[in-house]
């Protein structure tokens, strides 16, 4: 199969979705790669690199994705991409659609097969291809808040941990899945004084063992919800309904209760985010202040340390991309249920119930597609 890597161009976004180790995978099994000029770069991995391992490299873009079968990618197409898009190729990258109707529409019209990494299940239960990131934002989440808790960034002028005399900054994470526990670890070690909100008791009593009470586990409602506004210095949202857009849990007029200079981050953004006054950031420009508070909502957080980011994501990503292109689309999502959760988007139909109940539109089972 003719498989192709474009350069991300979202901003500031230097992972890429395929590794040499990767493209020397592919070539053994007889694929071509072929990987558009200094995409790895950003990451490390040079071209000379890629074309040791077997692949082409192509300085013209539109070539590149014109001839292309299988397109792998990292982050959700921009509109040029979509544009290059057409009826025959196979898309595997994040996609994010519940958060993004003009992207929707977009991949629809242009009549491709698009598979989303972070919908696809797994049969221990989770989203093995979005966990690796979301490790990497959730603890990346602490980072970016303790610095917006800074003076010269809008913030409290707060230090995580305190100094003895002086009690740490409280930290309320809401969500305590794969983000959520990222993070919560990452601040527990930095010393402040943590507590997670789920609604999920199993999930609170995971952590609540792995942690021994270290960190405050508290079921999520619209109670415990103000009483972290109240509270907190720092809060990050990490909630997910798969596929779906995110539950808004922290109204506009909720702010006014919130301390000055305190500091939200919403890691949920790339699903719309959890807190109403959120909209997505980029690394260029990552916060902006509403009602005193500082909000930080970078829908790529793991483009930022593209090295670490692109080995976690391609890990993961390997055996789904073998498969594709050892099989085809459909033959390798008919012989898998949980890769087949990944189909959101086929020659012009939507196949993923949530996005289509985010935009009112109308879906097919992608199980009426397969074989
Ligand atoms: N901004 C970025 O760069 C990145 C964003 N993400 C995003 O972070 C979000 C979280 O991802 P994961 O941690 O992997 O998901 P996950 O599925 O592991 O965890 C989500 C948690 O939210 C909980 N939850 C759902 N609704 C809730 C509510 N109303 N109140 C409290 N808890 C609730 C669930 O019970 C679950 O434990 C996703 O939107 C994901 O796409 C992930 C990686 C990078
Ligand atoms: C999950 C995601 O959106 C990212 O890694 O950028
Ligand atoms: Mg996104």
């Amino acid at each position: 199969m003719r498989i192709a890597v474009p350069k991300e161009i979202k901003n500031h976004e230097y992972r890429v979705a395929l590794t040499p180790s990767g493209a020397r995978e592919l070539c053994a099994r007889g694929h071509q790669v072929v990987v558009q000029e200094s995409a790895g770069e950003g990451a490390g991995f040079a071209d000379d690199a890629y074309i040791a391992a077997g692949a082409k490299i192509e300085a013209d873009v539109a070539a590149l994705w014109e001839s292309a079968e299988l397109i792998l990618k990292v982050k959700e197409p921009q509109p040029e991409e979509v544009e290059r898009l057409h009826s025959g190729q196979t898309l595997f990258t994040y996609l994010h659609l519940a958060a993004a109707e003009e992207l929707t529409r977009g991949l629809l019209a242009s009549g491709a097969t698009c598979i989303a990494y972070e919908t696809i299940t797994a049969p221990q239960g989770g989203l093995p291809l979005l966990a690796p990131m979301s490790t990497v934002a959730g603890r990346m989440a602490v980072q970016a808040g303790a610095h917006s808790l800074e003076k010269a960034q809008g913030g409290a002028g707060i230090l995580l941990p305190g100094v003895p005399g002086v009690p740490p900054a409280r930290v309320t994470v809401i969500g305590g899945g794969v983000v959520g526990e990222n993070a919560a670890r990452m601040a527990l070690g930095l010393g402040a004084d943590v507590s997670v909100l789920d609604r999920s008791i199993p999930r609170l009593e995971v952590l609540d063992d792995r942690y021994q009470g270290r960190m405050k586990t508290v079921f999520s409602t619209a109670d415990s919800v103000e009483d972290a506004v109240r509270e907190s210095d720092l809060i990050i949202g990490a909630v997910l309904v798969p596929g779906a857009a995110a539950p808004k849990l922290i109204s506009r007029s909720m702010l006014a209760d919130m301390k000055p200079g305190s500091v939200l981050v919403d890691v949920a953004i790339d699903q719309g985010g959890c807190f109403e006054t959120s909209h997505p950031t980029t690394h260029a420009d990552p916060t902006y202040v509403v009602d005193g508070v500082v909000h930080y909502c970078v829908a790529n957080m793991p483009g930022a340390v593209a090295r670490t980011s692109t080995q976690a994501l391609t890990n993961a990503t390997q055996p789904f991309v073998v498969a594709l292109a050892n099989k085809g689309w459909r033959r390798a999502l008919s012989d898998d249920a949980h890769f087949a959760a990944g189909l959101n988007v086929h020659g012009g139909q939507l196949t993923y119930a949530a996005v289509a109940e985010a935009f009112g539109m109308e879906h097919v089972a992608p199980a009426t597609l397969l074989e």
